[in-house]
């Protein structure tokens, strides 16, 4: 495993059957419906790759990209729209896909810009949530798993940058970070 990582946290074969188990309840919902699926680089290119593939429902894929940790292990609180839609989506089914939910403030602020748009109906899905991290109160209809308050990396998730690539979700040693 390397020094550099503590522990593996979720297991790829927990991470597919996790996403299995959404996709059906997110079928249910949208059967019958247009669903636009909305992933949040860079850190949700891999639950929405996996999340898509496992969907029955067929979706249309946009993406947006925003930042608010730059190379920290903490939320600046400040979100950029380093990419915005490419589409509009008044009037459209749109889910948005993230890989974690942490401090929240990402997330309540893309809520607030995309229910801004008209949306027929916005809802959020996301890999990971850290319930004792979260800094605003947020409505979040699928979930996969609740989380300690760690830094995690791994299948999506970075450290500046790194560690994207891994199959699994994993805790960093704090010596990586300086903790
Ligand atoms: O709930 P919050 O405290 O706001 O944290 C969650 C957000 O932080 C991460 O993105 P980041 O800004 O690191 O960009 P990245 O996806 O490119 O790594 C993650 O992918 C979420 O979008
Ligand atoms: O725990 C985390 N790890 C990586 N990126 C993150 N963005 C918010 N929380 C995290
Ligand atoms: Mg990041």
């Amino acid at each position: 495993m390397g020094t550099d990582l503590q522990s593996v946290l979720i297991t790829k074969e927990e991470i597919d059957a996790k996403l299995a188990e959404l996709a059906a309840k997110i079928d249910a919902e949208y059967a019958g419906k247009d669903l636009l699926i909305v992933g949040v680089l860079k850190g949700a290119v891999m639950v929405m790759a996996d999340l898509a593939r496992a969907l029955s429902t067929p979706v249309t894929m946009d993406w947006m990209a925003v930042s608010s940790y730059g190379a920290g292990t903490q939320s600046s609180g400040v979100v950029r729209i380093l990419k915005d839609l490419d589409t509009d989506i008044k009037g459209k089914h749109v889910l948005i896909v993230e890989d974690i939910i942490d401090s929240g403030l990402t997330l309540s602020w893309l809520l607030s810009n995309l229910g801004s748009r008209e949306p027929a109906s916005l809802e959020v899905c996301t890999l990971l949530r850290k319930p004792e991290a979260a800094k605003v109160a947020i409505d979040v209809k699928w979930i996969g798993f609740d989380i300690p308050n760690e830094f995690v990396v791994g299948y999506g998730l970075d450290y500046a940058e790194k560690y994207r690539n891994l199959p699994f979700v994993g805790t960093l040693a704090p010596h990586v970070y300086g903790g």
